[in-house]
């Protein structure tokens, strides 16, 4: 058979059809990518995470045209675990959902054991714990001691708040109003206030604002009274957040981020609320006691453990008045809870 020649026409519309066909096929393969680079996404923008429900988050909208916005978003797979209160750079898709690409650096991050003791993250960015007590439950002893340590470790500023000063005239409680003087010697921030008769509520207003603030305290202090004074719109209800799904209403453990009116944050759940010590070193303890810092590391023995040695610095601060006796007992009771003996 003789070889076929194509006339110049031929050649020509053969040459157009394949240049169509790659034209396609390279318009397609930009759709994919496209597509999986988030195309049919919005801009680039910041946002923080304000709940969480296992793999999808709530996402606030920091800036733009979204601001204060509230979107549920997934997260890119190369990203870590997400917690409550994490500043984020996500992308709004068109169905009122979004997703996260990138996590911004924590500032602070609070930590709680999971079921088998590892510690996992809860909260991020959090600033403030105000570590709430009431004359009524009386006061665990050591236990404001060791949220402050707590504190001290997770790099927040302790705020002490004295609830119920109402009751403060009643009874024996009169000791618990001069903890509070001692605390302010040492420099912490201390409120006495009443949740109950509202008194001395602006003042914890003003100590929130700016600050993004977790409450902690022991069970029947009156966290929850104080924050539904805070948060008049939110049903907290004691202790639980409800979450509704389509098998109805179940508790949630899931941490929340809530604006105060007047300014500033909260981050509650009763997990966070739980927040204490966890995984400290024995030398973590001794920094947590902000007065016994300029004395460490002036005994006598390198590896004084502070009991009974000749020229300990931290006994004779004690025998001189400048650490009281209450706070070294309090250091030795948490210390004997951490070995365990
Ligand atoms: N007299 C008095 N009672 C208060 C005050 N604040 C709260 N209470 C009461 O203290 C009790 C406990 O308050 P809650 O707010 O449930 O305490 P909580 O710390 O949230 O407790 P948990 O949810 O168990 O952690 C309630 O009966 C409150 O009414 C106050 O300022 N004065
Ligand atoms: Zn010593």
């Amino acid at each position: 058979m003789a070889k076929r020649h194509l006339t110049r026409r031929q050649s020509w519309r053969i040459q157009k059809i394949q240049d169509e066909r790659s034209a396609r096929a390279s318009r397609r393969a930009d759709l994919a990518e496209e597509s999986l680079l988030g195309g049919d996404l919005g801009p680039e923008q910041e946002g923080q995470v304000i709940a969480h429900f296992g793999v999808q988050v709530d996402v606030e909208a920091s800036s733009g045209p979204l601001q204060g916005q509230v979107r549920r978003c997934h997260r890119r797979a190369n990203l870590p675990a997400l917690v409550t209160g994490d500043r984020i750079v996500w992308r709004a898709d068109n169905q009122q959902g979004g997703v996260i690409v990138a996590l911004q650096p924590r500032a602070t991050e609070l930590h709680r054991p999971d079921h088998r003791g590892q510690l996992k993250p809860v909260a991020a960015n959090v600033d403030r714990l105000v570590i709430v007590f009431a004359p009524l439950p009386t006061p665990h002893s050591n236990l404001i001691d060791r949220y402050l340590v707590a504190a001290e470790q997770a790099g927040l500023e302790p705020l002490l708040v004295l609830n119920k000063a109402d009751l403060l005239d009643q009874g024996d409680s009169g000791h618990i109003r001069s903890w509070l003087d001692d605390y302010a010697r040492l420099g912490y921030r201390t409120l006495c206030l009443s949740a109950g008769s509202g008194e001395g509520l602006d003042g914890l207003r003003r100590e929130l604002r700016d600050h993004v603030n977790v409450l902690v305290g022991q069970s029947g202090v009156g966290k929850s009274s104080l924050i539904n004074a805070l948060l008049p719109d939110v049903d907290l209800r004691v202790g639980a957040l409800s979450e509704m799904t389509g098998k109805g209403t179940h508790t949630t453990t899931t941490a929340r981020l809530f604006h105060f009116p007047d300014g500033g944050d909260l981050i509650d759940s009763p997990g966070i609320r739980e927040f204490g010590l966890t995984h400290i070193s024995p030398d973590e303890l001794l920094e947590g006691f902000i007065e016994f810092r300029p004395f460490l590391g002036h005994c006598r023995f390198r590896d004084c453990q502070h009991k009974h040695e000749p020229g300990c610095a931290l006994l004779e601060a004690v025998a001189s008045g400048e650490i009281s006796a209450g706070r070294m007992n309090s250091y030795r009771h948490i210390l004997a809870s951490l070995s365990g003996n």
